[in-house]
């Protein structure tokens, strides 16, 4: 992944960015004036004029407030300067702003809300190293409590941007004004939410700083796979587009022909659906274009082997809809296990997952090729116990993880998708709206991602430019939104994108 404005930096390499720009020329004087002057002129630019108390830390997040309380108070702003630390242990920087602030400070206490209208917080940033507690939580409870909006600097204090997890006590901002690149902790939940707005600003650091960073988390931009997206060839014809073979499940039939169309929409050449006999007519009859194939009879566990000796196939989506009663779970493990013996690109979802529970290693074990697991947290809990929400870890490490464990791109939904690659790679969607909480649209996602694969496009930007297009749909659509609309919906999202691309 080339280094760009979509990358995320962890707090670390926003450290080693800072002093990259330093030892390129740049002052850490300057760099600070330059964050508190940008939150000092967001704050202008989102409230009138009122009374503002400015908390700032011990570290370098402190001395961004210095700069902020000065600012301020130089267009004439009431500002109270509640601080927590010792001036004579912070950065030469901090000091130096510091002794540039013309106002009083105090200790920081909760006592200083009273009277205030706004809080600006500066006491921790991306130097946060342990749980908030003491007088910072204190104040942060307070805050809270008080229901005054926040402008967060950098990060709300107590948020790990890394992680996006809060330690210990966070107090939700209204606006978060953060430098240089957004942090995976921006983006993930709760951080997201306990951000607010978040605005990015640029403060001066030399792009050419990223290449010194072993940078491999980003947010999902179309720019990330713009050059990789399979638009149909002027001399192409459909098998140049690839063909799709999705498992169709005996009781629930509508799960697999959501991702069928799905795919189609996507533009894959052709999709073909293999299904139980019994159920063959109400499949055959809701398809047009999709080929519908009986599995026989006496549908066996390796029926579906049969259809896979057609090598023409070259995507194979298993899970939607498959069934997990009775003999069902038997034949959705043999259709995976046979897929993935022959080396078929495939996304595993919903059922073909949870076909595994009791024994995710023979799963693992028989991934080799191109391979996109999509599990929602329940799933992923079946698979992954050990990596499971109780864990502790976070979000992204456990996605991470999953795909180092297994091989296969590893897609964890929600409202903060993950998509990480076994290399350690991971891409965090971030244009999913709440609506796509809806049964089906799963099924859509692993029709997206199937019919990208068979057009061309690694199993990593197939899964991303999946669940950005699935995101992109579903904004289009808002409230009201099922999972039937998110296909048919996908023409208008194409134009654009294509437009956009020429
Ligand atoms: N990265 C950049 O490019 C720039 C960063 N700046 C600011 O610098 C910040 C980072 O500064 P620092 O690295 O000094 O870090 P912080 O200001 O976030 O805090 C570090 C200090 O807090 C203490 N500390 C950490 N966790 C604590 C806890 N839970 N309870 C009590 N004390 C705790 C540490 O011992 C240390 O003294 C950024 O967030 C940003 O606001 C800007 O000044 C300018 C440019
Ligand atoms: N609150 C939310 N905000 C944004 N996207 C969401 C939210 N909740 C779920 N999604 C997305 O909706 C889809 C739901 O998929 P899934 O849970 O597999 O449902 P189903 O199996 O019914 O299709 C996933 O792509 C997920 O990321
Ligand atoms: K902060």
């Amino acid at each position: 992944m080339t280094p760009n404005q979509h990358a995320l930096l962890t707090p670390q390499q926003m450290t080693q960015a800072d002093q990259a720009a330093v030892v390129a020329g740049v002052p850490a004087f300057r760099l600070m004036a330059a964050a508190g002057n940008a939150v000092a002129e967001a704050i202008r630019a989102r409230w009138s004029k009122r009374p503002v108390l400015v908390m700032a830390g011990p570290g370098n997040n402190g001395g961004d407030g210095f700069v902020i309380a000065e600012q301020l108070r130089q267009h004439g702003w009431p500002v109270t300067l509640a601080f927590m630390g010792q001036i004579d242990r912070m950065s030469e920087e901090a000091q130096a702003h510091a002794k540039a602030w013309q106002g009083e400070w105090q200790s920081l206490s909760p006592m200083q809300l009273e009277g205030a209208e706004l809080v600006v917080d500066a006491l921790f940033g991306a130097g946060l190293s342990r749980l908030i507690e003491g007088v910072a939580y204190e104040m942060l409870e307070a805050v809270v409590q008080s229901g005054l909006p926040v402008c967060a600097v950098d990060v709300p204090s107590g948020l790990d941007g890394t992680t996006g997890q809060a330690l210990g006590m966070v107090a939700k901002a209204e606006l978060t004004v953060t430098f240089f690149r957004k942090k995976p902790g921006h983006l993930i939940w709760p951080g997201r939410f306990l951000c607010g707005d978040l605005l990015l600003c640029d403060i001066g650091i030399p792009e050419s700083v990223l290449k010194g960073l072993a940078i491999n988390i980003m947010e999902n931009q179309v720019d990330l796979w713009r050059q990789d997206y399979p638009w149909p060839q002027q001399n192409g014809h459909k098998f140049h587009r690839g063909h799709v073979l999705i498992y169709g499940g005996q009781w629930i039939t509508g799960a697999s022909r959501l991702s069928a169309r799905a795919s189609q929409r996507v533009g894959a050449g052709l999709v073909s659906l293999a299904v139980p006999e019994i159920s063959w007519p109400i499949y055959a009859a809701s398809m047009l274009s999709v080929m519908v194939k009986p599995l026989g009879k006496n549908q066996s566990e390796q029926a579906f082997h049969q259809v896979l000796n057609d090598s023409r196939f070259n995507v194979v989506v298993i899970g939607p809809g498959a069934g997990l009663d009775g003999k069902d779970k038997d034949r959705v493990k043999q259709a995976v296990l046979g897929t993935l013996k022959c080396g078929r690109a495939c996304v595993l979802d919903a059922d073909a997952l949870t076909a595994f529970s009791e024994q995710p290693e023979v799963l693992f074990s028989a991934i080799h090729g191109p391979c996109v697991l999509t599990p929602h947290e329940g799933e992923f809990a079946r698979l992954f116990p050990h990596l499971s929400e109780p864990s502790g870890k976070d979000k992204l490490s456990r996605a991470k993880q999953a795909a180092h464990e297994t091989g296969a791109v590893v897609l964890l939904k929600g409202a903060d998708t993950i998509i990480a690659s076994p290399d350690g790679r991971a891409i965090i969607n971030t244009n999913a709206p709440a609506e796509l909480a809806t049964g089906g649209a799963g099924d859509v996602l692993a029709g997206f991602i199937a019919g990208l694969l068979a057009q061309g496009m690694t199993p990593f930007y197939a899964a991303a430019a999946a669940a950005w297009l699935h995101g992109e749909v579903a904004n289009e659509i808002g409230v009201g939104l099922i999972a039937e609309d998110l296909a048919d919906a996908l023409p208008n999202v194409l134009q654009r994108l294509k437009a956009y691309q020429d």
